[in-house]
């Protein structure tokens, strides 16, 4: 026990040690500290793809506060004469004009503009990976479902979010890409023309709808999404991050650097790197050039009009879409553009619900905290590729006139490629993933029983050549057996619990053929058991 003495009494803590103690007196911050502080989190690259999306988010908000400053939502007709010369005294919008003044006139203003632009196109990108990284690992799985749910809601209003600023400059293109969304409105059969009323206020263009969808881009969708972004994170500090399968590494512990100071420190530093990427090719490349295209007027379209590439694929289904229209009891149904509407749905609604179908088809309910190798989730991971080829055939179909200029195709052509490998392109994809994958798994367990094929050629005393063959790490043996093997899900008792006969249901027997179709004979490669590695490692039958 220490005793105090007047003169420890009379010391004055340091000024930064007093601060600290005004500030935990009114908001508890130490105790919060202290209990977070020490988090692990456990490493790999790809959970970098999560902090690049929430590190552009950050970025586009940055710079969207700055473009507001100058920004003019308003489709009064001016007529310009400020800096850019070619375009004197043509009639304009204020929201043209104005972002014509942020690329010309305004300080930094066509870097920041550019800045915002270029981040949003890798904000996207950046979800699209990282939600592959979940997908792949099976790490959308319980506990985490609500997480997913959440990571893709951001997804869908990045998109949105996306479309909306990139329609606020009112030129030649995006004033495209408002008719074009428009058109789509009105394929709604009985709400569609309502909608769009009550959108434009009017008849198209109408004078409001940069307006609103100003006060959509800048606060309502990102006030949602600032909202969502800060539940995921919270989730994610919840559950704790998942890891990799490795030595020491259980369902029930993180093996990895805590929070302060290592992670803050790399985190820290990786923002700055994310941002200081994002300013070189923003610096360097140009991104929507909206003077070289024009003001919006509704009967003109520019050619090679393209959407940024996440709006691609929707773009890409109705360029394909034969132009259908059926008439009934005289209304005009324009299934040409309803069809690919609703499928956009489908698969969007296919990714949001994906956790649920698959624990359901699996029966698996319990928590995962490790990840799977995708090689050891063939059919998931087969699925997920089908599913991005179906996405990139259509970004070609959204391309087809770039691809025909560049490539000098016939646009028809393309067009009907895009038709056939939409359906076609999947089921390929799903057939070769799963067969690389069953042959992975193959080539671990070879590795497993028979070690790693060194390339060393050894000649034996009589003649015989034999390749040596290194025996793997307790390490990596255990990263390659560790996986479980699941048994597909039965079709219960074929006798209820009083004898009598119990038909199943048709649900029953679908799942019971999925599950197969997941962990059944064929759809996973039995791994090495004990009994055989003991068996090979003896010596007996080792070569
Ligand atoms: C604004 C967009 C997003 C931000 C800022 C964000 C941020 C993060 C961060 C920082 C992590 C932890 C590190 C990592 O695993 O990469 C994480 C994990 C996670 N994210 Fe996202 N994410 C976003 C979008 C998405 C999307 C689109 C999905 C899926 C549809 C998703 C699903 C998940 C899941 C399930 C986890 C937990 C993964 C685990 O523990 O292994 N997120 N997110
Ligand atoms: C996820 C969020 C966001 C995305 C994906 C996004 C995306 C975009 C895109 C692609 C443009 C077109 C830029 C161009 O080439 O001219 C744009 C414009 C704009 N954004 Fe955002 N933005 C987001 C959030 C915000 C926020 C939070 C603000 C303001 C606080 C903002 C303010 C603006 C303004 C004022 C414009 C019009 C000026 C211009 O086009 O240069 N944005 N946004």
């Amino acid at each position: 026990m220490s005793t105090t003495t007047a003169s420890d009494a009379n010391r004055k803590a340091p000024a930064g040690e007093r601060v600290a103690d005004w500030a935990d007196g009114r908001l508890g911050i130490y105790s919060l500290a202290k209990a977070n502080m020490r988090k692990i989190f456990p490493d790999h690259w790809s959970f970098m793809l999560g902090e690049i999306c929430l590190y552009s988010f950050l970025i586009i908000i940055l710079t969207g506060v700055y473009l507001t400053l100058f920004f003019h939502p308003s489709m009064n007709e001016i007529e310009y004469h400020g800096s850019y010369v070619p375009m004197h005294g043509i009639r304009m919008t204020e929201a043209y004009a104005s972002t014509l003044d942020i690329s010309f006139d305004v300080r930094g203003g066509l870097l920041i503009r550019q800045i915002h632009h270029w981040a949003a196109v890798v904000f996207l990108a950046g979800m699209f990976v990282h939600m592959m990284r979940v997908f792949f690992t099976g790490a959308f799985r319980k506990p985490r479902e609500i997480n997913w749910l959440f990571g893709f809601l951001l997804f869908v209003l990045g998109m949105f979010t996306g479309f909306t600023g990139y329609s606020l400059p009112d030129d030649l293109l995006s004033g495209t890409g408002v008719r074009f969304t428009q058109g789509a409105i009105l394929s709604m059969p009985i709400v569609g023309t309502y909608i769009s009323m009550f959108l434009f206020g009017g008849e198209f263009p109408g004078h409001d709808i940069i307006a609103r969808f100003y006060s959509i881009h800048i606060l309502l969708l990102p006030g949602i999404m600032l909202g969502l972004v800060v539940a995921h994170l919270i989730l994610v500090f919840y559950h704790k991050h998942t890891q990799f399968p490795g030595p020491g590494r259980t369902n029930k512990n993180v093996v990895g650097m805590p929070l302060l100071p290592v992670y803050m420190a790399k985190a820290g530093g990786f923002f700055f790197l994310v941002f200081g990427v994002i300013a070189v090719i923003s610096a360097l490349f140009t991104i929507n050039p909206i003077w070289t295209m024009g003001p919006y007027r509704p009967d003109q379209v520019s050619t090679g009009a393209q959407p940024d590439w996440y709006m691609g694929f929707a773009e890409g289904l109705v360029r394909v879409m034969p132009g259908w229209e059926i008439n009934l009891w005289g209304h005009t149904l324009v299934l040409g553009v309803l069809i690919p509407l609703v499928v956009f749905g489908v698969m969007l609604a296919a990714i949001a619900l994906y956790p649920f179908i698959e624990s359901w088809i699996t029966g698996d309910k319990r928590e995962h905290h490790l990840l799977d190798r995708p090689r050891n989730a063939p059919t998931r991971t087969a699925l997920g590729v089908a599913w991005v080829t179906a996405y990139m055939i259509m970004l070609v179909g959204g391309g087809n006139d770039i691809f025909a200029t560049h490539f000098h195709l016939s646009i028809n052509s393309i067009t009907w490629f895009v038709r056939i490998f939409f359906f076609l392109g999947p089921v390929i994809a799903f057939i070769v993933t799963k067969r690389i994958c069953l042959g992975l798994q193959r080539r671990d367990k070879d590795k497993v029983l028979h070690g790693r094929e060194s390339g060393i050629i050894k000649r034996l005393p009589h003649g015989e050549f034999v390749e040596i063959h290194e025996p793997l790490s307790q390490a990596q043996l255990h990263a390659l057996t560790a996986h479980e093997q699941y048994t597909p899900a039965e079709i219960g008792p074929s006798v209820d619990e009083n004898g009598v006969e119990r038909k199943p249901s048709r649900t029953e027997k679908l799942r019971a053929k999925l599950s197969k179709g997941y962990y059944g004979e064929g759809n996973q490669i039995p791994k090495a058991s004990v009994e055989e590695y003991k068996e090979i490692t003896s010596g007996h039958g080792h070569h």
